[in-house]
């Protein structure tokens, strides 16, 4: 992690509820897939280009449902009131402000219109995606994509990795498998089946299958991503099923430990998906250089997970502002250094595997 990174982690570990900390930190199994999602990065070099640069780099990236913004979003993750009181706001607010979509999640502790409402306060165009989990019934999943496009959310992300709840040892050990009282996930509230003023928990079902994105698909007509996309034969079925972007993504290592690293699966999700539509990548970025790497290998963009809330939790949202620009200046520098004057310039010749030799 960068400086500031590491600072406003070790902040966060002193100020959050261990326990909490444990589950934001945490991983599914041994932790093997989380691991490797930073040491990938590790492995992966970046060639420079000389004599070829540019004083002013061009970073802008065109995403569905926001059309000019940096290459870096705030991944989806749940229950942000529980890193601050300010939570989702306080994260929504330092978006904005940074110029970063922020994906707010269905496992948020602030209702999505609220988050909208906080983000376009800072700046009227703020592009804010709504993440959901497709749910077994589907008058549910209808109603969470209305109250999305009601809010003013500009695309939905579909998560797909999470057919059943990933086996988290920390949580299990720690006894943590709810929120604790004054908390919820209100998007859930008021919900068709749910009790009245209450919150319906979230499904996860093993059962759901393409259809199920053909009829979410056809019930918006929002940008629709796919999240937690690895095998690029899926890429392939996402593209056919008319998403706008699919995002290559082993949930931060919190589902399933025998996945591969998300940046070691991106290069066969790219080639899958062969320039159709945006390919974004989440998992283990904690660089400026592993945001080159990502967009070298072919990446639109990529999402960052914890360290968001670790700058949450150290500095509510100047803590996520911080992370946020940290990032992004690191990003330009990388771009700097490559030689490149702008996200075009950085191309698959410019990636190599540390102590492999160039050729
Ligand atoms: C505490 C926490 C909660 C998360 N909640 C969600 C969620 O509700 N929905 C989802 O699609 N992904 C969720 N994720 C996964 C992130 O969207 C993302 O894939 C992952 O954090 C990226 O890895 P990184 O933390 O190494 O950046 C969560 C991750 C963390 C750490
Ligand atoms: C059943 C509760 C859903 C919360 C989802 C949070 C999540 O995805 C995570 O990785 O944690």
């Amino acid at each position: 992690m960068t400086g500031v990174l590491t600072a406003l982690h070790d902040r966060a570990r002193e100020v959050l509820d261990p326990v909490f900390y444990d589950y934001v930190a945490g991983g599914a199994g041994g932790e093997r897939a989380l691991a490797d999602n930073e040491r990938a990065f590790d492995r992966l070099a970046l060639l420079p280009r000389v004599l070829r640069g540019s004083a002013v780099r061009d970073t802008a990236v065109r995403l569905p449902g926001a059309p000019a913004t940096a290459p870096v979003l705030v991944a989806p993750t749940a229950f942000h009131r529980l890193a601050h009181p300010d939570g989702e706001l306080a994260t929504a607010r330092a978006a904005a402000a940074a110029g970063v979509v922020l994906v707010t999640g269905l496992a948020a502790t602030t209702a999505v219109a609220e988050v909208v409402r906080a983000a376009r306060a800072v700046d009227p165009d703020a592009a804010v995606w709504f993440q959901l989990y497709l749910q077994p019934d589907p008058e549910v999943t209808e109603c969470l994509v209305r109250r999305a496009e009601r809010a003013g959310c500009t695309a939905l992300v579909v998560t797909a990795d999470s057919p059943v709840f990933g086996r988290r040892e920390r949580d299990l050990r720690n006894g943590f498998t709810d929120l604790p009282p004054g908390y919820a996930a209100e998007n859930m509230r008021d919900l068709p089946g749910g009790p009245p003023g209450g919150t319906r928990p979230i499904a996860m079902s093993p059962e759901l299958s393409w259809d199920d994105l053909a009829r979410l698909r056809a019930m918006t007509a929002l940008p629709v991503l796919l999240k937690g996309v690895l095998h690029p034969a899926d890429a392939r079925l996402a593209v056919a099923g008319g998403v706008d972007g699919v995002v290559v993504s082993n949930h931060g290592g919190r589902q399933f430990d025998a996945v591969p690293a998300a940046v070691d699966a991106l290069p066969a999700v790219v080639e899958a998906v062969a320039g159709r539509v945006p390919v974004l990548l989440d998992g283990g970025v904690r660089r400026g250089a592993d945001v080159a790497i990502a967009l070298a290998l072919g990446a639109t963009a990529v999402g960052v997970g914890r360290p968001v809330l670790w700058g949450l939790a150290a500095e509510g949202e100047r803590g996520v502002r911080r992370v946020l620009d940290t990032l992004l200046d690191e990003y330009d520098h990388a771009l700097a250094l490559c030689g490149a004057r702008g996200n075009a310039d950085l191309t698959g010749d410019l990636v190599v595997r540390r102590g492999a030799g160039v050729r």
